[in-house]
């Protein structure tokens, strides 16, 4: 697969907010991407032609920002959306991962009839940091039986080692542009 055509474009677009939530984090806030309609839709877009072709069941996407991503480009690849949703938020029978933050910790949750044994799942969210929030979901669609075709974010912070992680733990990764070196 070639390198997206937008990659730059995408990153000069990201705001970096310094010692937000907490001192010492430069927080990549993409919602910029999300308010320029054409922007919005180069991003889309960069997934949907990625994905196109690959013979998916079900999109995946990590509450709250991997829904905004997620949904729209399940819609556009006419696949259906599965939420994995902070602890507490799903109300039927859930089976959950507890994992750590840039900032914290956190539990992540799936219904456990989300997806089926061996579907094959594409798992999106906005952001890889630690790579904690990718791989707690990862281990969830996993023990569902799906098979998670790839990770995919806007975003990678490579200095924080989680598409690394991600990777070395067997899970491909895309990311359409990263923050190395700033
Ligand atoms: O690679 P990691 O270190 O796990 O960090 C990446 C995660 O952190 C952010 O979500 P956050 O938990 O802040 O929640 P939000 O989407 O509700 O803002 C981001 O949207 C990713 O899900
Ligand atoms: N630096 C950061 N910017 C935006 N989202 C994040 N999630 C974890 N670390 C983050």
């Amino acid at each position: 697969m070639k390198e997206p055509l937008y990659a730059d474009y995408i990153q000069s677009h990201i705001r970096t907010v310094p010692d937000w939530p907490q001192p010492g984090v430069m927080f990549r806030d993409i919602t910029p991407l999300l308010q320029d309609p054409k922007l919005f839709r180069v991003l889309v877009d960069t997934f949907v032609h990625r994905y196109m072709d690959a013979k998916l069941d079900v999109v995946a996407g990590v509450d709250a920002r991997g829904f905004i991503l997620g949904a729209v480009v399940a819609y556009e690849l006419n696949l259906g959306f599965v939420p994995i949703r902070k602890k507490g938020k799903l109300p039927y029978l859930t089976v959950a991962e507890e994992y750590e933050l840039e900032y914290g910790s956190a539990t992540v949750e799936i219904h456990t009839d989300a997806c089926k044994a061996g579907d094959r799942v594409l798992l999106i969210d906005d952001l890889v940091a630690t790579g904690g929030t990718m791989l707690a979901a990862y281990n969830l669609l996993h023990r569902l039986g799906a098979t998670v075709v790839e990770g995919a974010a806007i975003v990678d912070l490579p200095e924080l080692g989680g598409s690394r992680l991600i990777r070395d733990q067997g899970l491909p990764l895309f990311t359409i542009c990263d923050f190395a070196g700033h």
